[in-house]
């Protein structure tokens, strides 16, 4: 598994992106709405072969994001890991006790199949896992 991207919940995406971009020194490389998760994202590159930064806002006022940034504020919110085969990852960890929030992999933004693991069975740490549909 590689630190494909960190995630960071926002409120307001164009601000968000305003201090990242100048915090970093460059643009945002791509924007994407994903319905299924009622979200909006930015990515940043990480720089040379670091992991990239998403910056996730909610879509709408029951989404996953819009519950976390009432309770805890904007923030660092999930660490996505990039697997070359989702489905046999998502069968290795339910066998090794943790907890998936999802049956099958689900839509992902940029290019990816992603599947999340409950923070209460991973140290209290929201984890992703993604798939390129490449590969
Ligand atoms: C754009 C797609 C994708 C990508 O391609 O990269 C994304 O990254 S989308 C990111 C947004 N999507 C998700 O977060 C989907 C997965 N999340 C969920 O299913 C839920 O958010 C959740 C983790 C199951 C929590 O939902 P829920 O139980 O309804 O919320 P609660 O507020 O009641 O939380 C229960 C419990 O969990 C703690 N919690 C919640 N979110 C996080 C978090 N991000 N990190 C750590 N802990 C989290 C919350 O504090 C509660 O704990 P207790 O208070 O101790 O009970
Ligand atoms: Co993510």
């Amino acid at each position: 598994m590689r630190l494909e991207h960190i995630g960071i919940a926002v409120a307001n995406l164009d601000e968000s992106e305003k201090l990242i971009a100048k915090l970093l020194g460059r643009d945002p490389y791509k924007r994407e709405t994903v319905a299924e998760q009622s979200v909006t994202t930015s990515f940043f590159t990480g720089g040379s072969d670091a992991a990239k930064l998403e910056l996730v806002a909610p879509e709408r006022a029951t989404g996953p994001i819009q519950k976390f940034l009432e309770k805890r504020g904007p923030g660092i919110h999930h660490l996505a890991f990039e697997v070359d085969d989702i489905a046999a990852e998502m069968r290795r960890l339910r066998e090794d006790g943790f907890e998936l929030l999802q049956e099958l992999p689900s839509e992902g933004a940029d290019d990816k199949l992603v599947c999340f693991l409950h923070p209460r069975s991973t140290n209290g740490v929201l984890v992703e896992i993604c798939q390129s549909k490449g590969a």
